[in-house]
């Protein structure tokens, strides 16, 4: 679907959607525990389904009794596999990336598939892991065979290719018969997204102790307990409506944790680091969703912002430093493309013009939000990609009173 937005003003309410990556860690808390569990603020996403679907195969039932809650039926540790079962994990790397371990620990493996650029994301630290474990790994034309028995010990990561590796580690690990250890030879990037893995394994009665100092986790047998968990609304999802804030429209954003363990609720405090004149430099390294809303933030204001540690951003549904740059270079913005950073000079307004969404979510958001405040109608390619984590925001946007049409 290919949109054209002429700039207009939002005003109005909203409430971010609930946190994708607390629904995914909650699903799977729910799906491992023996027992059922009662999950509230559920909304279905392209991502959100990946995983419903795949903790489905892996023997979970779910059902939901009204909109918005759903009941888990978890596997506990009695399910057993005649075949390996098959994984369709959409466009999710969460979903991939945790499953991947807990398919391992489950069933003895799996047989994984995705859309889009997923199964081109890496999946290397794994991979090398694990067939040091003596687990065969095979990747062929998309579609990923794990095979093997995961054995309790020490897992070392590197820190600063995905924190997702950390988490599907962790919850896996407490289902063998014996404590294991997740290390980190680097230091950890995205680190409070493993907070959140730790988060909802509490909830499920879990407790994962860091080692301090030694950059890791310890993580002893135990088994996930049911329980009644809600998600909270979306920190990286509000930071769309801080920005069309930044650009001039007075977006009240309601529902959000001010003490969310979620990093990026940063983007509270960079807004104001924005919206003060002059240089600046952003370590995006703990927050790389934010990216694309920052960058449209830093493009209208005066001076110049670069944000570093940004090399992981390539590795998300698009190449987001490049995809990034493309976007705001095709609205007249002047951003520089460095192999670990973007740098974006600040300037008055933007154009306007054709944005190519790049089948990426975050993409498409970003540029709707600064066609709020164009000098010219703007074109998103692709609009459709915001299905994957936040389907409702094209509506929401219109009741704010953006303004569009299809082509
Ligand atoms: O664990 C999670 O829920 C996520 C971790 C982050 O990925 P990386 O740790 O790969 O940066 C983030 O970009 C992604 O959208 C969601
Ligand atoms: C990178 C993202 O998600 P995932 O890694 O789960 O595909 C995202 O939502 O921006």
């Amino acid at each position: 679907m290919d949109i054209q937005i002429t700039p207009a003003k939002l005003y109005g309410a909203v409430t971010p959607p609930p946190s994708k990556s607390m629904a995914h860690r909650l699903i799977i808390a729910a799906a491992l525990a023996d027992g059922v569990s009662t999950l509230e603020n559920i909304v279905p996403s392209q991502d959100i389904e990946a995983t419903l679907r795949c903790m489905t195969v892996l023997g979970a039932r779910w059902e939901a009794p009204k909109p918005g809650t759903i009941r888990v039926h978890g596997i506990g540790r009695g399910h057993t596999f005649v075949d390996l079962p098959r994984f369709d994990c959409g466009e999710s790397g969460s979903t991939l990336r945790f499953l991947i371990p807990i398919a391992l620990a489950v069933a003895g493996g799996g047989v994984f598939t995705g859309h889009g650029r997923l199964m081109e994301r890496p999946q290397g630290p794994y991979a090398d892991l694990f067939r040091e474990q003596g687990i065969s790994w095979e990747q062929r034309d998309g579609v990923l065979t794990v095979q093997g028995r995961l054995s309790p010990g020490e897992y070392l990561l590197p820190g600063n290719v995905s924190s997702q590796f950390f988490t599907g580690l962790l919850f896996a690990l407490p289902l063998l018969d014996a404590p294991s250890a997740v290390l980190s030879s680097t230091e950890i990037e995205s680190r409070e997204y493993i907070t959140m893995t730790m988060e909802a394994m509490r909830q499920a009665g879990i407790s994962v102790a860091e080692k301090p100092g030694l950059r890791g986790f310890e993580v002893l047998p135990a088994a996930y307990c049911p329980f009644a968990g809600a998600v909270e609304a979306d920190w990286s999802q509000a930071a769309f409506w801080y920005a069309a804030n930044f650009l001039g429209s007075p977006v009240e954003i309601q529902g959000l944790n001010p003490l969310s363990a979620q990093g990026d609720l940063a983007v509270a405090s960079l807004y104001w680091r924005l919206a003060r004149p002059g240089d600046r430099e952003i370590d995006v390294s703990g927050c790389p969703d934010l990216l694309p809303p920052l960058a449209v933030m830093a493009a209208v204001r005066q001076g110049t912002v670069r944000f570093v540690h940004a090399a992981r951003l390539r590795l998300k549904e698009s190449d987001r430093l490049q995809t990034t740059a493309a976007m705001l270079q095709a609205l007249g913005g002047t951003v520089e493309e460095g192999a670990d950073s973007l740098t974006v000079q600040g300037q008055p307004q933007l154009l306007g013009g054709t944005v190519d969404g790049a089948n990426d979510h975050r993409i498409v958001m970003a540029a709707a939000v600064a066609a709020t405040a164009c000098a010219g109608s703007v074109t998103v390619l692709g609009a459709e990609a915001v299905h994957k984590s936040y389907p409702d925001f094209f509506t929401v946007y219109q009741a704010l009173g953006g303004a569009f049409h299809v082509l």
